[in-house]
């Protein structure tokens, strides 16, 4: 089988993106895709794999797949792409659109024109906090804010939020020695979170800026990471680290994202989305 993709990425997290409305794909290769595609000896090297499809709730509908095959509800990153992807190649006819992703709907704004997108701005809508339905395991809280949390004999904080998909956020002092490694592929597969969850540390360095390390669950350590940057402003405010209604700088090892947890609960995401290659992959 011969199929077209683009390579994109939103500050070095990069996906494959097959537009299945002119390439339509049957659903039980899709996680093998995924895994082949992500493979930087025998395939095209990315984080992952993303469908740009057809849908009747949204002018044009996305699905996220990791680099291990599994399937993600929600990608900030992506999304940001996809929305590039559907202005420049006339899935939608105007600046701001909807995007149906498994987490639910989203609007999206391009920033540039036809010849340039220069960013991209989502409304990420409101951060789940129950802890039930991040999902977590243990007593029903209304939120999970700096709960102790021991992992191998280390006494860490944990915040969680979900933004369609589940991110557990630790502060630390020194981002370049968080335990990305070490403890991030620990944390993912924890049995506390039923579902895995995106690992993230965060240094704060001010009250507009903070840095930002990601362990994402089925992809390991990436640049960056849209819904956990949005997840770790929000961690951040519910700390009292940072305030409601700003913008805030977070710097990934990609580059930075402009979140802002706005005073009606929304989260806004800006960023870059960059185009790097187009071709077509010859799967067996
Ligand atoms: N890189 C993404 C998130 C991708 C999905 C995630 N690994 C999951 O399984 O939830 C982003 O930019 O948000």
């Amino acid at each position: 089988m011969k199929i077209p993709f683009t390579k994109m990425h939103g500050l070095g997290n990069s996906y494959i993106f097959i537009n299945v409305f002119d390439f339509p794909i049957e659903e039980k290769i899709l996680a093998d895709l995924a895994k082949a595609v992500a493979d930087k000896d025998t395939g095209i090297g990315s984080d992952g794999m993303i469908l740009i499809h057809p849908t009747e709730s949204a002018d044009v509908g996305m699905r996220i797949f990791n680099k291990d095959g599994s399937e993600g509800k929600n990608c900030g990153n992506g999304l940001r792409c996809v929305a590039k992807f559907a202005f420049e190649h006339q899935l939608v006819d105007s600046k701001q659109f909807t995007i149906e992703t498994k987490a639910g709907n989203v609007s999206a704004e391009i920033h540039g024109d036809q010849i340039q997108v220069n960013e991209v701005t989502v409304d990420m809508g409101v951060p789940i906090l129950k802890r039930s339905e991040i999902p977590m395991l243990g007593e029903d809280l209304d939120q999970v804010v700096a709960e102790p949390f021991e992992v191998q004999g280390d006494n860490l904080e944990v915040t969680t939020i979900s933004m369609g998909n589940p991110h557990a956020v630790f502060f630390v002092d020194d981002i370049n020695k968080a335990p990305l490694t070490t403890l991030g592929p620990v944390i993912e597969k924890d049995q506390r979170f039923p579902e895995s969850v995106n690992v993230e540390f965060i240094e704060q360095v001010n009250d507009q800026e903070i840095h930002f390390r990601v362990w994402e669950r089925g992809s390991g350590v990436t640049q960056a990471c849209g819904t956990g940057a949005c997840a770790s402003v929000v961690a951040s405010v519910l700390n009292g680290k940072l305030e409601k209604g700003k913008e805030i700088t977070v710097h990934l090892a990609g580059g930075d994202l402009y979140i802002t947890w706005a005073e009606d609960g929304r989260v806004w995401m800006r960023g870059k989305a960059e185009t790097t290659i187009e071709g077509t992959f010859f799967m067996d």
